[in-house]
């Protein structure tokens, strides 16, 4: 079995930033998650690399949200949904019930499918996640601001009306924006759930050079069901179905060689 044409080029451009020793930022094991009586999840058991990305793959329903739900834990804000298991960060189970979740999610931060920028200034936006965390004086917050604006490759698009709404760009703009906003508050890790899926093709090739400049400082996991896209971008490759991970592994080995015929057959298009 061979990977697309497209899809083996894509490899290629990743594979150059592959080779180093790494840590594991986040890890994962026999954990559970239910909707109610429904079970979204099912043991998974995973490490996400520290520095790396990390692309969740598979069909429509087959849990890939979810999953990033539970790292920072999103879905505690919903009344009946729960995760059972263990997901290790910074040394500790963040699904003890005694975490500290604005922490966790200034630690690891998320960005939507749909770029959802606060209605304020794009100034403020960045601004306003920071203060809740660091008192800064108005010239370190501008530094900050500046920071995380060029962090988020958007920098030389706003510089000269940051006091506009950030409402105002256009959709890819907006993205890179929450991106920024993500990165503004020094997290370690960047869940990214389908973040070019509303955008343009010029957008989308912005965002995933983004993400290849971000994983030089930070550890990102994305969601999404572009497959190239995850060959593109992504050094470790997860593939989901029915709630159960069904394969882990480097991304050229998942899309060149997987393991398992029910990767293969995802990948090659024959299922899904
Ligand atoms: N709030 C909810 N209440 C009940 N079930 C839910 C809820 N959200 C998701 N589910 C179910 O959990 C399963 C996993 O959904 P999830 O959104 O994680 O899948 P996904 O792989 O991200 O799908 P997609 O690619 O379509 O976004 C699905 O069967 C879905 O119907």
């Amino acid at each position: 079995m061979t990977a697309s044409i497209s899809t083996a080029a894509a490899l290629g451009e990743n594979r150059a930033a592959s080779a180093a020793p790494e840590r594991n930022a986040i890890e994962i094991r026999n954990l559970n998650f239910y909707y109610g009586q429904f079970q979204g999840l099912k043991n998974v058991s995973l490490d996400i690399p520290e520095r790396r990305v990390t692309a969740f793959i598979g069909p429509s329903g087959c849990g890939k949200s979810t999953l990033l739900r539970t790292l920072n834990r999103m879905y505690s804000l919903y009344p009946g949904q729960r995760a059972e298991g263990e997901i290790r960060f910074d040394g500790r189970n963040i699904l003890d019930p005694d975490t500290d979740l604005n922490l966790l999610r200034a630690r690891i931060g998320m960005v939507f499918q749909k770029p959802t920028p606060f209605p304020m200034t794009i100034y403020e936006n960045i601004a306003f996640g920071v203060r809740l965390y660091e008192k800064l004086s108005k010239s370190d917050m501008d530094d900050r601001v500046e920071w995380a604006l060029t962090k988020a490759a958007l920098w030389n698009e706003v510089k000269d009306k940051l006091h506009q709404n950030g409402m105002s760009l256009s959709g890819g703009q907006q993205q890179r924006l929450c991106i920024a906003r993500s990165v503004a508050v020094k997290p370690s890790v960047v869940l990214l759930d389908e973040p070019t899926s509303a955008l343009d093709p010029i957008s989308t090739g912005k965002i995933e050079e983004l993400i290849h400049e971000l994983k030089t400082e930070y550890t990102i996991a994305i969601v999404t069901h572009n497959m190239q896209q995850a060959a593109r971008c992504s050094d470790y490759t997860a593939y989901m179905y029915l709630g159960e991970l069904i394969e882990f592994g480097e991304t050229e080995q998942i899309f060149v060689k997987p393991k398992r015929t029910e990767t293969e057959d995802y990948i090659t298009g024959r299922f899904g």
